[in-house]
């Protein structure tokens, strides 16, 4: 990796699809400016976080009209964009997926939520399977200047996922996501800094801005968590930008000073993609 600026947006998803991706762009476009190569959008950010409404929000690869402004805006503004993610079309099924561009408008990857959010806790049970399909594909983007793992909300929970992803060699995993008011206090910051600390990476969440008025009310505090486990940057619940440098540097000294991924006893125990 290089050094790179990575920044998360942290913003209000409405029930208005159209004023959503006009409103990711504006907020992409302010990231840019600031310097950022990298640019993370939250979970749902065209939709509202409510199952049954992903069907009638979804939209297709080929003719999706929120896909069509990532792949141009991460053109014209030369960024990898790491577009959150949509609820996405495809034949008989519907994704949580997160389509990633990079600066030439093309497709680095795409990743459909693996783990689906079916849950349930006090006043909130949340069943995404009722409408969505999993994704079956662990997602790994080279954007030459650094390589990006993906996964997707309740994907950070499932640790092996994470360690496939970073025996793969990435240097920053990348989670749109959306906890709510349950989970996000208990577990935000403990899963995301546990991965990161787990794994000697960088971790960037992004999480839609808080609106209390909404059906599901997301948590907010988009995050970086550097790879010995420090917060590096912390949104509060309103919109916001937060940007940080990923330093290779950082890595390195952690892994070299505590080196957990070549301590591993593979002759015990492995983990293997399937
Ligand atoms: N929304 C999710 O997918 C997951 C979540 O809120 C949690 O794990 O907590």
């Amino acid at each position: 990796m290089d050094k790179c600026k990575l920044a998360v947006c942290q913003i209000k998803v409405t029930s208005d699809k159209g004023f959503n991706i006009s409103h990711a762009e504006d907020s992409v476009r302010r990231a840019a400016r600031q310097g950022a190569q990298v640019v993370v959008l939250p979970e749902m950010f065209n939709c509202p976080y409510e199952t049954h409404l992903f069907p009638s929000y979804a939209e297709s690869y080929s003719k999706g009209e929120t896909v069509q402004m990532m792949s141009r805006v991460a053109d014209q503004l030369d960024i990898v964009l790491v577009g959150g993610s949509i609820p996405e079309r495809d034949g008989d099924f519907v994704y949580n997926t997160c389509f990633t561009f990079g600066p030439r408008g093309d497709l680095l990857g795409r990743h459909r939520k693996v783990h689906l959010f079916d849950v349930d806790l006090p006043n909130l049970k949340v069943q995404e399977s009722s409408t969505l399909g999993p994704g079956n594909e662990l997602t790994v983007i080279d954007a030459g200047f650094c390589k990006i793992g993906v996964m997707i909300c309740f994907d950070v929970r499932f640790p092996e996922l994470a360690r496939l992803l970073v025996l793969a060699g990435i240097d920053v995993l990348v989670i749109p996501a959306a906890f709510n008011l349950i989970t996000g206090p208990a577990h935000w910051d403990l899963t995301m800094r546990a991965r990161a600390v787990d794994n000697q990476v960088y971790v960037a969440a992004a999480s839609p801005a808080r609106d209390d008025r909404a059906d599901y009310v997301a948590y907010g505090h988009s995050i970086v968590v550097d790879p010995w486990g420090d917060v590096v940057a912390r949104a509060g619940t309103g919109e916001e930008i937060i940007m940080v440098e990923l330093d290779p540097e950082k890595i390195r000294e952690v892994r070299g000073r505590l080196p957990l991924l070549t301590q591993r006893r593979t002759d015990l125990y492995e983990i293997i993609r399937k």
